[in-house]
């Protein structure tokens, strides 16, 4: 296997390779790019004319996305995955996954969309640079954009794997992409409806891409992860990289569940209290009445909407960041 197949080593042992450049036998090129960062070229004339970005490890505790990337960047430097996409590898927080953690000072999946410029320390500059990366990949016009950012998350959940798509004023999410996240084993689809400062939402809002960000499971440490089923979305990702994917009805959605953002739970100051047990999972339903949690100045957080569900529920974050979504069930109505 060609060295630049390694990624994950070289990123793991925070090591330059000696040669930025490999050709596969087929003439794919492969160009390191900077630590984490690989970019996959296929021979111009099997190009398909897709732009594929897939990232992970943005939070370093979150391997199973990473191992997932790490076999297909192996198949490709084998020879045994043919690409037709051009396609940017991203491993997103390389000090993190090197330690094990979520984060090392402030997590970068809150640093996009211009948070890293009021900020300072390793992660804002790995945030400028992956945005950078991401701009400089996603620059070549007339071609189709995707980008995938893998995690897994904190806690189970009744629904084990689902996507969350970014917003942008004026632009419709897409059937055609939900059908092939449908296709790729996704269960449910949170639709955001307003700006954020996640990586995906910088490409989608920025970059033009069709942005996700995937959650697979519960996050473990590396070789643990047998209990995260990646097989459907590992499938269609090769399918996607090689451009013969089946071509998939899209009308009913095949049972995709779909959801909206009802609210965001802030966590204002140290006083903030999540009314929660710890091992709850995501997806979980909230009565109508039921105080979600309580924050400084008497602010309490009460369950108004019918059908409610929790998501991401975190009390540990730091101030004046997210420390969970309440969710609703919605339609396809506004699909385009
Ligand atoms: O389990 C958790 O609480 C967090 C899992 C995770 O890292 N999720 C992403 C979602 C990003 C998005 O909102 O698109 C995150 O919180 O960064
Ligand atoms: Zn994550």
């Amino acid at each position: 296997m060609l060295a630049l197949g390694k990624l994950l080593e070289l990123t793991l042992a925070g090591r330059e390779p000696a040669e930025k450049t490999q050709l596969t036998v087929e003439g794919v090129r492969m160009r390191w790019l900077s630590e984490g960062a690989l970019e996959v070229r296929p021979p111009e004339a099997r190009d398909n004319g897709l732009d594929l970005l897939l990232s992970a490890g943005i939070h370093g505790n979150e391997t199973a996305p990473i191992e997932l990337l790490d076999r297909l960047l192996h198949d490709i430097a084998r020879g045994d995955l043919k690409p037709r996409a051009r396609i940017l590898f991203l491993f997103g927080n390389p000090e993190a996954i090197r330690k094990g953690e979520r984060f090392i000072e402030q997590d970068v999946n809150r640093l996009f969309n211009g948070r890293h410029e009021q900020s300072s320390g390793c992660e804002a500059l790995r945030a400028c640079e992956l945005e950078r990366l991401a701009a400089s990949f996603f620059s070549l016009p007339g071609r189709q954009r995707l980008h995938y950012d893998l995690h897994t998350a904190i806690r189970g959940s009744k629904i084990e794997q689902f996507a969350l798509y970014p917003w942008k004023e004026g632009r419709q999410h897409s059937r055609r992409e939900l059908a092939r996240l449908r296709a790729a084993g996704m269960e449910a689809v949170l639709l955001q409806n307003k700006p954020s400062i996640v990586f995906s939402s910088y490409t989608y809002d920025k970059l033009g891409a069709e942005s996700f960000t995937l959650e697979l499971g519960k996050a473990r440490p590396f070789g643990q992860n047998a209990g995260v089923n990646v097989s459907l979305l590992e499938n269609r990702l090769k399918q996607i990289i090689e451009g013969n994917e089946p071509e998939q009805a899209h009308e009913g959605l095949d049972g995709l569940q779909l959801f909206s953002v009802a609210r965001e739970i802030i966590k204002h100051s140290d006083a903030f209290r999540l009314n929660l047990p710890a091992d709850i999972e995501n997806f979980s339903e909230l009565d109508m009445g039921y105080v979600l949690a309580e924050d400084l100045a008497n602010t309490r957080w009460i369950i108004e909407e019918q059908g409610a569900r929790i998501i991401f529920p975190n009390p540990k974050v730091k101030n004046g960041l997210r420390a969970g979504i309440l969710i609703v069930p919605t339609t396809d109505d506004q699909l385009a």
